[in-house]
């Protein structure tokens, strides 16, 4: 048997910090939301116990380093499941890109495995699971909006913000996530207003989620690659409404509600930037408006 699972990119809307932790990670607040650009996953189940991990783009690794490999090990092993699955990956999404690619690819992979091997999970049990392997994996476990606080893997789901296109720009340097969360000065943050855009989200106010969208890793990212900020400043020139990097970057995206906007935007982007997507918001989980 065959499944063929959508493995959908997320941006942060918003993404504060609110202090470092003794275990080393951060403690996020982040309105997180996922949009019509995703990877493609196939599981098929093979002959034998293996876990078989297939990727044709040189910047994903096609073994055990993969998250979606680490997503089927870790069913297999706590529910003792002796059948073997390939796992192929058409990766869409751009890697290292803050758009949270390898984990919607481990959290499609825990949902698919969770159908193929009639394990009867539910979405919080396979959100738990799926934060062991990173922190941006619970969210990508239920899709949607939502609020993340912890290290991110604590979820509160929120309505679809208002319908608008999202325009994506990565330049070609990949960030380290790591990096950047090492980097940062969590005392001199200029921290975004959490609860004036989740209020925009609930009235459905577009201006609203325009006005209040914030990322405190921009002041780490920003200065290691100026390039991004370039970016920034021609997605403005070009009429975007409003223009933020995603996650820890180097991805930036822009909101803009006007098809027209959008193609220009896009064309103007596509002279200097070789990864420009135009896609909608997804916003809601797939199969619920
Ligand atoms: C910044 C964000 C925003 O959505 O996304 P990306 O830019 O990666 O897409 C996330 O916080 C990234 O989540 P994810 O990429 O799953 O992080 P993990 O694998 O758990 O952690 C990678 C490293 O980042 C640091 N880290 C991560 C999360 C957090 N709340 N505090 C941290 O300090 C830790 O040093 C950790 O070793
Ligand atoms: N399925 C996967 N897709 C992409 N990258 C993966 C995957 N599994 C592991 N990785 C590794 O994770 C790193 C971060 O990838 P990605 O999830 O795309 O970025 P981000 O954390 O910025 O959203 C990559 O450099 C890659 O080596």
């Amino acid at each position: 048997m065959k499944l063929l699972m959508k493995a959908p990119a997320k941006i942060n809307l918003s993404l504060d910090v609110l202090y470092k932790r003794p275990d080393g990670y951060h403690e996020v607040e982040m309105v997180m939301t996922t949009i019509d650009l995703a990877d493609r996953i196939e599981l098929a189940e093979i002959k034998g116990n293996q876990i078989k991990m297939v990727s044709h783009n040189r910047f994903v690794p096609d073994d055990e380093r993969n998250l979606a490999f680490q997503a089927a090990k870790i069913l297999k092993e706590r529910f003792k499941v002796n059948r073997g699955v390939s796992i192929t990956i058409d990766k869409v999404i751009p890697v290292a890109a803050g758009l949270a690619g390898g984990s919607s690819d481990a959290a499609a992979t825990l949902k698919g495995l969770n159908q193929l091997w009639n394990l009867g999970l539910t979405l919080d049990e396979l959100a738990r699971i799926g934060s062991e392997i990173g922190s941006d994996v619970a969210f990508c476990i239920y899709g949607g909006t939502a609020l993340a606080r912890g290290r991110g893997e604590k979820i509160e789901r929120l309505p679809a913000p208002p319908n608008c296109w999202v325009i994506l720009a990565k330049p070609t340097i990949g960030v380290s996530t790591s990096d950047v969360y090492r980097n940062l000065k969590v005392n001199e943050l200029q921290h975004p207003n959490m609860k004036a855009m989740i209020d925009s989200i609930v009235q459905q106010d577009y201006e609203g989620v325009c006005k209040n969208m914030g990322n405190v890793l921009e002041s780490v990212t920003l200065k290691m690659h100026p390039e991004v900020q370039h970016i920034k400043d021609q997605m403005k020139r070009f009429g975007a409404d409003a223009v933020l990097m995603s996650g820890s970057g180097p991805t930036v995206f822009g909101l803009v509600q006007h098809d027209s906007r959008m193609q220009r935007i896009y064309n103007g982007l596509r002279g200097f930037c070789d990864q420009v997507y135009a896609v909608r918001l997804i916003g809601a989980p797939e199969g619920i408006v």
